[in-house]
């Protein structure tokens, strides 16, 4: 029997009459990494949002990390737990460096003293692969894909056992993509689980063991990839469309 690090069941999340996530229910295997996909607006990153209770939790449902609820949790509570996320868009600090960032990022969202907070640094940015010499500049004079690394590093400086990625491929280019998917598979090799939503469909497809798909909040289809990428309904809702 496989070993369940995430249970979510019947989350919904409503805004006025707009149910942007419909009784969603699935289970994420300790150790995998677990693919989600969909349309625009489909309800992905709502989802990841009432995960992490970042900006809020689910208006009905439940969701379980390790065996325990968390939804109703405080943000913090849940990313100092082992569950962090990164965000379509960087809240980068463009006069700071890299190393000065995931500092911050230590103390603030991992509760790391300051000495703790270098350290980890440090291992997060070998954790990435990024280029030691650009570590202290500041981040606005980053390349594209280093921004990236620098995001994920970010949620991996609180050493989490979930990494929670919502479209890190967006705005690279194929090298880049083929760069950032031997990163994921390297991460996960150290024993992180991750939740990757993507629109870029080589890499989905490529990294994840098992993909769930969303349409209009609820799921289309969840499955190995291959299976998933098969089904006729799938593809009129959404891989038609797509790369
Ligand atoms: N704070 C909000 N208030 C009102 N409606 C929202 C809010 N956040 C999301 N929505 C709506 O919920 C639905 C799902 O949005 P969501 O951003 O989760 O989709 P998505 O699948 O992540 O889309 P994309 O692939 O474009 O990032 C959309 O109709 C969106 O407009």
């Amino acid at each position: 029997m496989s070993d369940p690090i995430i249970d979510v069941r019947d989350a919904t999340k409503t805004f006025g009459g707009l149910t942007a996530v419909d009784r969603v229910s699935f289970t994420v295997t300790r150790g995998e990494i677990f693919g989600i996909a969909g349309p625009n607006g489909s309800g992905k990153s709502t989802l990841f949002n009432l995960m992490t209770g970042i900006p809020y939790g689910p208006t009905n449902g439940e969701v379980r990390f390790n065996g325990e609820r968390i939804d109703g949790r405080p943000p913090h509570a849940i990313a100092r737990s082992g569950l962090c996320r990164t965000f379509q868009k960087d809240a980068e600090f463009p006069d700071l460096s890299a190393i000065e960032t995931l500092q911050i990022s230590a103390v603030y969202s991992g509760g790391q003293s300051a000495g703790q907070a270098l350290e980890n640094a440090r291992r997060a940015i070998d954790r990435v692969q990024f280029d030691e010499a650009r570590a202290h500049m500041p981040s606005s004079e980053l390349s594209v894909y280093e921004k990236k690394q620098l995001m994920i590093a970010s949620a991996l400086v609180s050493e989490p056992s979930v990494l929670m990625l919502d479209e890190p491929a967006s705005g690279l280019t194929k090298p880049e993509i083929e760069r950032l998917d031997a990163l994921l598979v390297d991460v996960n090799k150290s024993g992180v689980t991750i939740l990757l939503i993507e629109h870029v469909l080589s890499l989905l497809l490529s990294v994840s063991e098992r993909l769930l798909v969303l349409n209009q909040g609820a799921i289309l289809a969840e499955g190995l990839p291959a299976d998933v990428v098969r089904d006729p309904a799938v593809a009129e809702a959404y891989l038609g469309g797509r790369d």
